[in-house]
C-alpha cells in the first residue's frame, strides 16, 4: 500500500518537474521575444517553483481538502436538485401564471415590507396590473391570488381547500388550536361541536343581555353629547368586551366600568405585535425573534390572556358542576362547552378549551368594535342615509326606552342594508390564506399540493363590476334587485363554506341592535366621506385615523 503511494508521488513529481521545464522554456521564449520582462519572469517562475513540494505530504493534504470540498459541493448540488425537483410543479405553475417579476430568494417579498397603511394599496396595485389568477412569491412560498366571484365560490365552498396556510402558525402562538388557526381532523371535530351552539335561539335569547350593556354604552356616549369631536372606538370596545364577556365567557367583565383593562388591552395589542412579526419574514425564525423586544411583548400578552381565560374556565366548571341541570342552549358558550366536557371529557382537553374560548372572544369583540365604530362614522358622513335609518327605527319602536327585541330587528330592512354596506367596505378578513393539501383544478389550471392561495375579499368587495359606488357608503347596493343581479360570491364578509364565520348570526343581530339603539337616541356627525378614511390592515382591517364623530340628542324619537 505504502509503496503504491510512493510510486504515485514519484510519478506526480516527475510530471511536475517536466511541467517546470516546459514552463521555463516557454517563459524564456517570451523574454527573448520581449513579451515579458526578466523581473516578471523571475516572479512568475518562483511562483511556479513554490508549487513544487519538498515531499508529497502537502499535496496529500491539499488533495484531501479538495476531495472534501468537492464532496460538500456535490451534496449541496444533490440537495438543491432534489429540493427544486420536488417543487417543479410550483415552478411550472408560476411560469404559466401572470405576476410581477420576482427576485431570487426574496421573490416579491420586499413589496410587502411597507407600513400597515400601505399594504392594502400595495396588493391592489400589483393586482390591478395582471389578469386573475395572478401569482407572487413570498420568499420561497408561491401564492396564487384570486379575486373574482366565480373563483371565490369554487375555493371557499371546497372542503379540500379548507386548510389554513402555514402563516397561521404565528397566529397559533396566541390562539393555539382554536378554530381560526387550526385545520385537520381535530379542527373539524371541534367545529362540529362549537358551530351549532351560536344559533338563532342563542342569539335571540342573548339580545336582552346585549341590551343591558348597550344601555351603559349609551350613557357613556351621553358625556360627549353636544361636545367636540371624539373617537368612539374605546367606548365601543369596552361595550363589546362586556357583551362577549358575558355571552361567551360567562363573566361580568365590567370593562365599561374600567375593570379587567389588562386583559382587554392585551387582546388589542396582540394584533399589533402579531402583525409586526408576520410581515417581517426574518422574525419568523425563533432564534432571531427570541432576542427582540417583540418576544417580550408576545410573552406578556399570552401570559395575561391565557391566565385570564384559564380562570374563567375554572369558574365555568364550578358553575356547571353545581347546577348541572340548569345549563341549556341559551347559557353562555363557556358553560355549554364545560357541560359537554363534563359529560364526555374526551371531546377536548383543557388546553384546547382555553384556546377555543379565547379565539371566540377575540373573533367577536374586535370585529364588532371595528364595524360598529365604522357604522357610526359612515352614518355621520352620510346624514341622508342616517336619517332614513333613524326614521325606520322610529317607525318600529316608537317609545324611547322600550328595549329592542330580536323580532324588532327583523323589521328594519334599511338598517340591514346599511350594516351590510359597511361590512362590504371594511371586510374584517381582507385576505383569506389557504394551503392546498392536494392538487386542485380550477379553470383548467392545476394548483399543485402545498401551493398557497389568497382569496381577496377586499378586492371583490370594491370591484366596480359588482358595485355601482364601490368606494362610498352606499346602502342601495343591497336593494333586493341589486342583490339579485350580483354574483352571490361578490359579497362574502363572513367568508363562506366550511370555514365561514361561526358567529355570523350573533354578529349581524348585535350590529343592528347596537346601531338601532345609538340612532334612536343620538344624531351623529362626522367630517369627510368614506374615501377620506385611511385603512390599514393588521390581520383585520381597521381605520388608521380613528373613528371620529360628534353626537347630539336626537329629538324626534
Ligand atoms: C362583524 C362581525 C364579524 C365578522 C365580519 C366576521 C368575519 C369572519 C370571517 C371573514 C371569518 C373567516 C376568516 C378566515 O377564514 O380567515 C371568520 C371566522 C370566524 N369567526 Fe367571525 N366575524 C364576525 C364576528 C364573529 C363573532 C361574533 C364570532 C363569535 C361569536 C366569530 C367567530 C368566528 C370564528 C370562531 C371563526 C373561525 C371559523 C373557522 O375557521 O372555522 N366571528 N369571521
Amino acid at each position: 500500500m505504502a509503496s503504491k503511494l510512493n510510486k504515485t508521488k514519484d510519478k506526480r513529481n516527475i510530471a511536475l518537474v517536466r511541467l517546470h521545464e516546459t514552463h521555463t522554456i516557454a517563459l524564456k521564449a517570451k523574454i527573448d521575444s520581449n513579451v515579458v520582462s526578466y523581473e516578471n519572469f523571475c516572479d512568475n517562475h518562483n511562483q511556479f517553483i513554490g508549487l513544487i513540494p519538498d515531499d508529497g505530504n502537502a499535496f496529500e493534504e491539499q488533495d484531501t481538502m479538495s476531495v472534501t470540498i468537492i464532496l460538500i459541493l456535490l451534496v449541496i448540488l444533490v440537495f438543491l436538485f432534489k429540493y427544486h425537483w420536488s417543487r417543479r410543479h410550483l415552478y411550472k405553475l408560476a411560469y404559466r401564471l401572470p405576476g410581477p417579476p420576482a427576485l431570487p430568494l426574496v421573490g416579491n417579498g420586499l413589496k410587502f415590507l411597507c407600513r400597515h397603511e400601505d399594504i392594502l394599496d400595495e396588493i391592489n396595485k400589483i393586482s390591478a396590473d395582471y389578469p386573475k389568477p395572478l401569482r407572487f412569491w413570498l420568499g420561497s412560498i408561491l401564492v396564487v391570488y384570486f379575486s373574482c366571484p366565480q373563483h371565490l365560490q369554487k375555493i371557499l365552498s371546497s372542503s379540500k381547500l379548507a386548510h389554513k396556510h402555514d402563516v397561521y402558525d404565528l397566529v397559533k402562538i396566541y390562539l393555539g388550536d382554536g378554530l381560526v388557526s387550526n385545520s385537520g381532523e381535530k379542527y373539524k371535530k371541534h367545529r362540529r361541536l362549537i358551530q351549532p351552539l351560536i344559533n338563532v335561539k342563542f342569539t335571540s335569547e342573548n339580545i336582552k343581555m346585549f341590551q343591558k350593556h348597550i344601555d351603559v354604552y349609551l350613557n357613556k356616549l351621553s358625556k360627549h353629547c353636544g361636545k367636540k369631536t371624539f373617537d368612539v372606538h374605546d367606548l365601543t370596545h369596552h361595550c363589546f368586551a362586556d357583551i362577549f364577556g358575558e355571552s361567551i365567557l360567562g363573566i361580568q367583565m365590567n370593562a365599561q366600568e374600567g375593570k379587567n383593562m389588562d386583559y382587554t388591552h392585551a387582546t388589542m395589542e396582540m394584533y399589533t405585535v402579531g402583525y409586526a412579526r408576520l410581515m417581517r419574514p426574518w422574525l419568523h425564525i425563533d432564534a432571531i425573534y427570541n432576542r427582540t423586544k417583540g418576544k417580550l411583548e408576545q410573552d406578556r400578552i399570552t401570559s395575561i390572556t391565557y391566565k385570564f381565560i384559564k380562570n374563567t374556565i375554572l369558574k365555568a366548571r364550578e358553575r356547571v358542576q353545581a347546577n348541572a341541570s340548569d345549563t341549556n342552549d341559551t347559557s353562555s358558550i363557556i358553560d355549554q362547552i364545560a357541560d359537554i366536557i363534563r359529560r364526555d371529557p374526551s371531546v377536548m382537553n383543557d388546553e384546547d378549551f382555553i384556546y377555543h374560548m379565547y379565539t371566540l372572544y377575540c373573533a367577536s369583540e374586535d370585529t364588532m368594535t371595528i364595524i360598529t365604530s365604522m357604522l357610526c362614522v359612515c352614518f355621520g358622513m352620510y346624514p341622508e342615509y342616517q336619517q332614513r335609518a333613524a326614521n325606520e327605527i322610529q317607525a318600529v319602536i316608537s317609545k324611547q326606552n322600550t328595549p329592542i327585541t330580536f323580532e324588532d330587528l327583523t323589521k328594519m330592512p334599511y338598517l340591514d342594508m346599511c350594516v351590510r354596506d359597511v361590512l362590504r367596505l371594511i371586510p374584517i378578513a381582507p385576505f383569506i390564506v389557504r394551503k392546498l393539501s392536494e392538487d386542485f383544478n380550477i379553470d383548467n389550471i392545476t394548483l399543485p399540493k402545498n401551493c398557497g392561495i389568497v382569496v381577496s375579499i377586499f378586492e371583490v368587495h370594491r370591484n366596480p363590476e359588482h358595485w355601482e359606488n364601490p368606494n362610498h357608503f352606499h346602502p342601495d347596493h343591497f336593494l333586493p334587485e341589486a342583490v339579485r343581479r350580483r354574483h352571490p360570491f361578490a359579497y362574502v364578509p363572513f367568508s363562506a363554506g366550511p370555514r365561514s364565520c361561526v358567529g355570523k348570526i350573533l354578529a349581524f343581530a348585535g350590529l343592528k341592535l347596537t346601531m338601532a339603539n345609538v340612532l334612536r337616541r343620538y344624531e351623529i356627525e362626522a367630517d369627510g366621506k368614506f374615501p377620506d378614511i385611511v385603512l390599514r390592515s393588521d390581520i383585520t382591517v381597521r381605520s388608521s385615523n380613528g373613528y371620529k364623530i360628534r353626537i347630539k340628542e336626537r329629538n324626534c324619537i
